[in-house]
Formats: structure tokens, C-alpha cells, sequence
């Protein structure tokens, strides 16, 4: 579904990522790891085309992404607080979304209904605007809003960060549940170890820029990860 090639990006000079070669198919869950500033969220904003390749291309279901539109109809994201429309309600955000892929209010509120318990009481009928709302809970409305549609790729930075650990827990299973009732194709960054290994089949760690081990999820993978992390 994904394949990159040849992937370059440089800022004044300094390569900050440089992949030859990863190819996602359909369906895989990947968890992306490394330290910070490894090029996981650059890499991700090359996915998306929202920053261009010094060299290389990304291509998606064998089209370059930086060619045409046609992946954002098939791809949820949420990488920042910027992908959010925080001048917007929760529910006029999720409606807004709903409309751009087709979606009845019904269907919003159907789609909806999995992540009451990961909401918490805290997003639904608050009566103000996402720009008023915690971190967390606007990480919450992001990550909804880009799994509304159903996407088949899913791709999520750092979706565990700034969650309470009830949250992050409900977080991991509705991840798991997306994955396995609509064979969501995903690509997630994360720093937990522990999260990111039970939600994905496949890990791939970066390390300045670089892919430095690609391995598929095993019992020995938490422990292979903390001695690669262990300095
Ligand atoms: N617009 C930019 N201009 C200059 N350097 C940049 C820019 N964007 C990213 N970088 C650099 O690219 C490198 C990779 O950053 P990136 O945010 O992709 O890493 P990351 O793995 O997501 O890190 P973290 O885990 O800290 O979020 C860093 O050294 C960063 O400073």
C-alpha cells in the first residue's frame, strides 16, 4: 500500500531522514520508534505530502503522493494539533469531516459510538471549541476525526503522548478493535515501547533518518527494543 523509495530530506544541508527502501502493505499495523528527532514526524509529513523530498518519492497504492489527491480520499491523519479546525465544536468538527467523506450525522454518530469510553465524558456537548480544550482531549478529537471515515491507512504521531494512562489503555484497544474490524492499514510513532508494540504486528526503528531494524512483533520484541534503547 505504502512504498518508499529513495527518500531524502536535508535542511540546510543536514539529511535528516534517508530511507532506500519500506514497503507497508495493506492491512499491516506499523509502529515507528526512535529517539527524539530520529525523522519520525518528517517522515510522516512526507507521507502526507505536506513536506517535499529532497529526493525520493513516497507512492501510495503505487502513485506518488506528491502526484495527486487520490490517497487523502483512503488516508486518516493525525499528526499535530494543526490538523484541527479549533475555531470549530467538537461535533461541528466531526460533522464537517463526516460531510467531506459522505457521512450522514447518523453515520457520525454511529462512528462515534467506539470511542465514548476513550472521551471520557470530556469532548461530546462541553459547549465550547476544540481550541479551548485540553492537549489531551484535543489529541482525542484528532485521532477521531481521522479514523472517522473508516480510512484505510491510518497514520497517527505520537498518539499516546499527553493521554492520562486510563486514556492511553482505552487508546491501545480502540486501536487494536479499528485494526481488526476494518483491516485498517497503520503507521503510528510512539515513544512507549510497551503501547506501541501491543497495537502493531511490525516495528521499524529509525535512527537518524535512517531505518536501522525493521522486525515483525514478537514476545522478545519489548526486550529487544529497551536493549536498543538501553546506552
Ligand atoms: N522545518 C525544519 N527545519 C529545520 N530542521 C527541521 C525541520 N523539521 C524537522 N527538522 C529537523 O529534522 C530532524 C528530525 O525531526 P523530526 O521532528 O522528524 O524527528 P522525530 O523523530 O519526530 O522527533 P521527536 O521524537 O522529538 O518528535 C530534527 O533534527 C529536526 O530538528
Amino acid at each position: 500500500m505504502i512504498e518508499v523509495k529513495n527518500l531524502e530530506k536535508s535542511y540546510s544541508g543536514t539529511t535528516v531522514v534517508k530511507i532506500n527502501a519500506l514497503q507497508v502493505t495493506s492491512g499491516e499495523s506499523v509502529g515507528l520508534v526512535g529517539n527524539n528527532g530520529a525523522g519520525k514526524t518528517t517522515l510522516f509529513r512526507m507521507m502526507l505530502d505536506l513536506v517535499r523530498p529532497t529526493g525520493g518519492e513516497v507512492f501510495s497504492k503505487g502513485i506518488a503522493v506528491a502526484e495527486t489527491d487520490a490517497w487523502k480520499y483512503y488516508t486518516g491523519s493525525h499528526l499535530d494539533e494543526g490538523f484541527l479546525i479549533d475555531y470549530l465544536t467538537p461535533e461541528e468538527y466531526f460533522k464537517f469531516i463526516g460531510e467531506l467523506h459522505g457521512l450522514s450525522q447518523g453515520d457520525v454518530q454511529e462512528r462515534l459510538l467506539p470511542f465514548m469510553d476513550f472521551f471520557n465524558g470530556e469532548v461530546l456537548q462541553q459547549r465550547k471549541y476544540i481550541r479551548d480544550f485540553s492537549k489531551g482531549n484535543q489529541k482525542k478529537i484528532g485521532i477521531a476525526a481521522a479514523a472517522l471515515s473508516h480510512p484505510e491507512l491510518l497514520v497517527l504521531d505520537e498518539p499516546f503522548a499527553n493521554l492520562d494512562p486510563t486514556s492511553q489503555i482505552r487508546l491501545k484497544n480502540l486501536l487494536k478493535y479499528l485494526h481488526a474490524q476494518h483491516n485498517m492499514t497503520m503507521l503510528i510513532s510512539s515513544h512507549d515501547l510497551n503501547h506501541v508494540i501491543e497495537v502493531c504486528e511490525r516495528i521499524v526503528i529509525l535512527e537518524k533518518g535512517q531505518i536501522v531494524q525493521d522486525m515483525q512483533t514478537t514476545e522478545n520484541t519489548l526486550q529487544a527494543l529497551e536493549a536498543y534503547f538501553t546506552v
